[in-house]
């Protein structure tokens, strides 16, 4: 029971300060003038001041901010003060100058007949939450950037948890074996390099890794590890480190540290490092996907547009750039040759020397293609044993010397034993397309030229020039 004698009422407050001193809260006690009376062990830790350097003192040195200081005199502490509000966020000063955010809560100390003798205040620091909170809230911006590349929004989130954990240098590392090597990393002198390696051993990561759980020290020399070689190599004082894992294996980590000691981590740093890590682990395997599909979609492509046999452009795939390129040259006014090539007696080949002949022709004349053809011309297989050849910018003369060439060349190939006496030849029809031309009169053309080549006895070349 408080006593409201005056001469007492020190004896009292101690009683009271004696009450708090084990909660977990920040607990101040002040007189009705708003003068420090007493603070709980928590209160002393959070504004760092003890109870001598404060008693007597007016509240107003906690406060951030003196008009707040005001305010709440006008709104709180008075005796027509409404106690029954809720708890309300003020801004505070500590003894170092650093300011924080407590939670607060506010009542009055009555005695035995009902006279307020005392108010109290509650405070829990928020600082660690509302930090926290904001931290996630950037970390989800990151993550969800479109306009950032993976290696960006990596270099973001070591930036924001440098930030967040006080610890300056943070790395993505991958670890192989014994092998820990640097994938990215942010450090105040730019001391680290992309693909940097050192031992695992030498690194607080084994800690990570031998756990498989988040590690961290917070004053390495001043603790059980004191003695480790990255202590010893690199001076690290503090450490916060998290597995990265991708589809369930472990990959590397994700890591902050310091040269100076830090204060204790908390659970929140815990929570929030081990989330960063699990993005990036998210990423990679995302990434591993997307390239996995890249390549499906490229290999799909290729197969797409791709003859099975002569591993030549397919019809579709031929067609398309003709179409493309009759297009280009009407609407540029450039010039666009076109020829047909057309084995001769093809018929005979199979009938003569089996159908494995025909296909091994065809294969060899395929393989000269990929030999002597320039990169802007296509050669396509068109049907059967016709072959279509496109020659963008081309003119009938330069196409007439590669089909030539091309020509010679099959003449000179030797085919597997039972056709060792087989000379493969070729007809061709070449013509360029004219300004009124449609695909389709442009095809006639080279067509009719190409049936002039078999009647005049095969193994040449027709052109309209
Ligand atoms: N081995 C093989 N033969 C094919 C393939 N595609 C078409 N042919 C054959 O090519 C031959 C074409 O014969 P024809 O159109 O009569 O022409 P040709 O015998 O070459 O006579 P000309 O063109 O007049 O010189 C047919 O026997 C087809 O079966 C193929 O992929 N492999």
């Amino acid at each position: 029971m408080l006593s409201t004698n005056q001469n007492s009422l020190e004896i009292d407050a101690y009683t009271l300060s004696q009450v708090f001193e084990h909660i977990e809260s920040a607990v101040i006690v002040a007189s009705l003038d708003r003068k420090i009376v007493s603070l709980n062990q928590a209160a002393r830790l959070l504004f760092g001041y003890d109870n001598q350097q404060l008693k007597g003192k007016s509240t107003k040195l906690l406060y951030a901010n003196e008009a707040d200081f005001i305010e709440l005199g006008k709104k709180r502490f008075n005796s027509q003060a409404n106690y029954n509000e809720e708890s309300y966020s003020v801004d505070y000063l500590t003894a170092s100058g650093l300011q924080l955010k407590g939670q607060t809560s506010s009542g009055l100390i009555k005695d035995s007949l009902g006279r307020t003798s005392h108010f109290v205040v509650i405070i829990n620091d928020d600082s660690a939450r509302l930090a926290a909170e904001e931290t996630l809230n950037r970390l989800h911006s990151i993550t969800s950037s479109r306009q950032l590349t993976f290696k960006q929004r990596v270099q973001a989130m070591l930036d924001l948890g440098a930030k967040h954990f006080g610890l300056p240098i943070g790395i993505f590392s991958k670890i192989t074996g014994n092998q820990y090597v640097i994938k990215e990393a942010i450090h105040p002198e730019n001391a680290l390099e992309i693909g940097m390696t050192f031992e695992l051993g030498n690194t607080y990561c084994s800690h990570v890794f031998n756990a498989n759980d988040v590690e961290g020290f917070h004053h390495a020399s001043q603790s059980h590890i004191a003695t480790h070689p990255c202590f010893l190599n690199f001076g690290l004082e503090a450490y916060l480190g998290a597995p990265i894992f991708v589809d369930g294996e472990r990959y590397g980590t994700l890591n902050f540290s310091s040269p100076s000691p830090t204060k204790a981590f908390i659970r929140q740093d815990i929570e929030i490092v081990r989330l960063f890590a699990e993005w990036v682990g998210h990423e990679i395997a995302r990434e591993h996907d997307l390239k996995a599909l890249e390549n499906a979609h490229a290999q799909l492509e290729i197969l797409a547009n791709t003859d099975a046999l002569t591993g030549l452009a397919n019809r579709g795939c031929t067609d398309r750039f003709l179409h493309e390129q009759i297009n280009v040259a009407h609407r540029l006014e450039r010039e666009l040759v076109v020829a047909i090539l057309d084995f001769d007696h093809f018929k005979h080949v199979n009938d003569n020397y089996g159908h494995h002949v025909g296909d091994e022709s065809l294969k060899a004349f395929a393989s000269i293609i990929k030999q002597l053809a320039r990169s802007q011309d296509l050669w396509g297989r068109w049907g059967g044993e016709e072959f279509l050849v496109i020659f963008p910018n081309g003119s009938i003369e330069g196409a007439t010397t590669s089909i030539e060439r091309v020509m010679t060349q099959l003449k000179a190939v030797k085919l597997s034993s039972e056709a060792q006496d087989l000379q493969l030849t070729m007809s061709a029809g070449v013509s360029s397309l004219r300004s009124d031309d449609t695909e389709k009169s442009l095809l006639a053309r080279v067509d009719s030229l190409l049936y002039k080549a078999k009647e005049n006895g095969r193994d040449q070349i027709q052109s309209d020039d």
